[in-house]
């Protein structure tokens, strides 16, 4: 490929005493700086990216992206490197990096809120292709769809994100539905995306370690609609959860069209009526009153919601209703959410779920109920470095909701896997504990009777145990089979 260059102003930049410069690439880790790079040195929790500025000169930048507080740090640059100041360097950085990219797919949506964003993506993307088109998701799992890659990140951060979305786009692909996490909405990674729709799905605990408050955790959801969607774009918003008014006041005042889902009457997508049996549920929607009976198999009362979340982002981005209600039978689970992962001789089922906070615990053990005529039995952990004050909720939530309880290890990573276990247990001291993941999928599996189904939560589709630095493979729905071959004897 030809090497590319561009001004500063082609992207959107300008420097100090208006200096020009021939960018030839862009990057956000020293480690990644070539000659004619543009560096952005952004302020983060550990350093500052500022103070590599002395690495990058000498491997060539010339033109450096900052705050205040990096130009300060920077000191007296050198004649030849652009000085670029801008109050929010990562919405800068955002919009030159898809201007740099130049391409995404043409229709994109985003979706955010504490649970179902990887669902609601990856169902909004099974609904194009049924549709016809070349489509994608991108989040947790990685991309997924006409074109895969995978991503350490659920939002990856901005050059990333555009080299993926210009890639994806030359690869002929058409449609892409995206997660849009707080921390990639807090650092604007993906303020330089054009959407046609956006979704919030829900607002509960999780992530307090990051943004400190709950109001900087909804703050920052509430950006994907007053700062990154446009006006004239349609806002997809679960009238459900107790904040999707605020959420629908915000997007009303920015001028953004309102698609509302919902159990209640009034809403423009509502859930009138579920059944659920033993393989999914039929599901009664209205949209705009106007009553469509869909079989989905899918197992939870909330993938209702996420299905009618995805269809609503869907129809927001330009489909015609009918063809979307058409499709929705076609739609098959997510991996990692409520899979059903193996089945006893006995008949009773194992279930893999991504559950990994206090509500999505309670919703999932909830969720199982209707279609369980036993116990349930739940396998969960909490991740360690992360949102410590969710630990006991979660604990409390699967006391709440299971019959029997096995607390084990999610991913301790550099913390002491009894002491995060012991906080879990503060709030269901009843609680079997099972350090050892395998072992606790093991119990759990063999203490399955006839009409009982164990869930097993946290991990969903994570291939790995991450403790201290190292990463042990590790897979859920393979150890739920495992435990299953070893107690019935089928191999
Ligand atoms: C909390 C957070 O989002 N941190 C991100 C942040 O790290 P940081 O602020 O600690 O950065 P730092 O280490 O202090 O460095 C400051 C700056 O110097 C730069 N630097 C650093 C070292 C070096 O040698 N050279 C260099 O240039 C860094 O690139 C950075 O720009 O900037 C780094 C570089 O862009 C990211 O890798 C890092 O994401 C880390 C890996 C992370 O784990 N983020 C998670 C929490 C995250 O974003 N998760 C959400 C999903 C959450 C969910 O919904 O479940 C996601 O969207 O994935
Ligand atoms: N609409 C919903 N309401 C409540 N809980 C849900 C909903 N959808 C999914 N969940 C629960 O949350 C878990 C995670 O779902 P999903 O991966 O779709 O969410 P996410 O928002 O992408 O999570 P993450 O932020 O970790 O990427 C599921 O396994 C399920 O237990
Ligand atoms: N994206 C989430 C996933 C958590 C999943 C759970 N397995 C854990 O490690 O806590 C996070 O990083 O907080
Ligand atoms: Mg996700």
């Amino acid at each position: 490929m030809a090497e590319r260059v561009a001004t500063l102003a082609q992207l959107g930049l300008t420097a100090k005493a208006g200096r020009e410069a021939r960018i030839t690439g862009l990057a956000v880790d020293s480690r990644a700086v070539r000659p004619g790079y543009l560096f952005a040195a952004l302020a983060g929790s550990k350093s500052h990216g500022a103070d590599y500025i002395p690495s990058v000169l000498s491997q060539g930048a010339v033109a450096i992206l900052t705050d205040a507080e990096g130009a300060r740090r920077a000191g007296d640059l050198p004649e030849s490197v652009a000085l670029i100041v801008a109050e929010e360097p990562r919405a800068a950085l955002a919009m030159a990096a898809s201007l740099w990219f130049g391409a995404q797919p043409q229709t994109m949506v985003a979706v955010t809120g504490t649970n179902g964003k990887t669902s609601v993506a990856t169902f909004a993307r099974q609904i194009w292709v049924a549709l016809g088109h070349a489509a994608i998701n991108i989040g947790t799992t990685g991309v997924e769809g006409a074109w895969a890659a995978p991503s350490a990140h659920t939002t990856p951060d901005p050059i990333t994100l555009h080299a993926m979305l210009a890639d994806a786009a030359a690869a002929g692909v058409t449609h892409a539905a995206m997660e849009a996490s707080s921390h990639g909405l807090d650092q604007f990674r993906l303020d330089g995306v054009r959407l046609r729709a956006a979704g919030f799905t829900n607002f509960t605990q999780d992530h307090l370690d990051y943004h400190g408050t709950f109001e900087a955790y909804f703050a920052a959801k509430a950006g994907l609609f007053d700062r990154v969607l446009p006006p004239e774009a349609a806002a997809v918003i679960n009238m459900n959860d107790p904040k999707g008014a605020e959420m629908a006041r915000i997007a009303e005042a920015h001028g953004q069209r309102l698609i509302t889902v919902g159990h209640d009457a009034g809403c423009d997508l509502q859930i009138a009526g579920q059944r659920f049996d033993a393989t999914g549920q039929d599901v009664r929607y209205l949209w705009q009153g106007k009553p469509r009976q869909v079989r989905l198999d899918l197992i939870g009362g909330f993938q209702a919601e996420n299905v009618a979340m995805a269809a609503g982002l869907v129809i927001g981005a330009g489909a015609a209703p009918a063809d979307v209600f058409r499709v929705l039978p076609q739609l098959s689970g997510v991996r990692g959410r409520m899979q059903l992962a193996a089945t006893r001789s006995n008949g009773a089922s194992v279930f893999v779920d991504y559950a990994h906070t206090p509500d999505a615990i309670a919703t999932a053990l909830k969720a199982l109920r209707p279609h369980v005529m036993g116990r349930l039995i739940v396998v969960f952990g909490a991740g360690g470095d992360r949102d410590r004050t969710k630990r006991p909720l979660m604990g409390a939530a699967a006391r709440e909701h299971a019959d029997v309880l096995f607390v084990t290890d999610d991913n301790p990573r550099s913390e002491d896997p009894a002491a995060i276990r012991a906080e879990i247990m503060q709030a269901c001291p009843d609680a079997n504990e099972v350090g050892d993941r395998a072992e606790a999928i093991l119990r759990g599996v063999d203490a399955l009777q006839p009409g009982d189904a164990l869930l097993v939560a946290g991990k969903g589709h994570e291939s790995g145990q991450i403790i201290k630095g190292d990463v042990f493979p590790f897979d859920d729905v393979e150890q739920a089979s495992i435990a299953v071959a070893a107690l019935d004897g089928v191999i």
